[in-house]
């Protein structure tokens, strides 16, 4: 029923490194019948093959960011997908002309959920730090009001399975479309 009121309107999952955007976006993407994109993943590939951490290393996060718009613009062309965006592309005020192409997802996960799952991640650049449970804290921080301008927030609780999760988010996009018309 979700995917006749979507009428193809891509799906962009936003939230904090960690949040699932991966995980549950796929999981949306085959029960919508969309496909599925990283936009890390597309960077990736643009880059030559070079990972994140090396283009962070490369280029710094501002050429990161850049490649992030570029590639968030020739995504948004496509209909019928989920995305899967990186945790910081709220932050250029550009990125939401793209994003307000689709549905907006704010996947709202604890920070102490978020370490447990990244504590031994090493493809973070961004925690990458003496203090990694403060830099999502402190990211988290700069960035709720960004996210909290997503058309939908999804808070997710402790032991909540990602088939779970987007349940809860096919259930709850009736709610936003139609206020929103898309
Ligand atoms: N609901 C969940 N419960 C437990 N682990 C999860 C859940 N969702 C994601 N994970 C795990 O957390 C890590 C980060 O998930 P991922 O989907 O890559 O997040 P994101 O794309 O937001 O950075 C992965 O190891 C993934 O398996
Ligand atoms: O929060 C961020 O600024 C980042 C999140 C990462 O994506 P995930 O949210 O998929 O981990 C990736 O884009 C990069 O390391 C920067």
């Amino acid at each position: 029923m979700t995917n006749n009121l979507l009428k193809g309107v891509n799906l962009y999952l936003v939230g904090m490194m960690g949040a699932g955007k991966s995980t549950v976006g796929q999981i949306l993407a085959q029960h919508l019948g969309y496909g599925f994109v990283d936009t890390d993943s597309v960077i990736e590939k643009a880059a030559g093959g070079r990972s994140i951490t090396q283009l962070f290393e490369d280029e710094g996060e501002v050429g990161f960011r850049q490649l992030e718009t570029q590639v968030l613009a020739q995504v948004c062309a496509f209909t019928k997908l989920a995305i899967a965006t990186g945790g910081g592309i709220v932050i250029k005020q550009e990125n939401w002309s793209y994003l307000h192409h689709g549905l907006i997802v704010w996947l709202d996960v604890p920070v102490e959920i978020l370490y447990a799952r990244l504590a031994e991640d090493t493809t973070r650049p961004l925690l990458q730090d003496n203090d990694p449970k403060g830099k999502l804290r402190s990211l988290l921080e700069q960035r709720q009001h960004l996210y909290s301008q997503a058309d939908l927030r999804i808070t997710v609780s402790e032991g909540e399975t990602p088939e779970q999760i987007a349940t809860r988010v096919l259930d709850e996009i009736p709610g936003v479309l139609k206020p929103i018309e898309k």
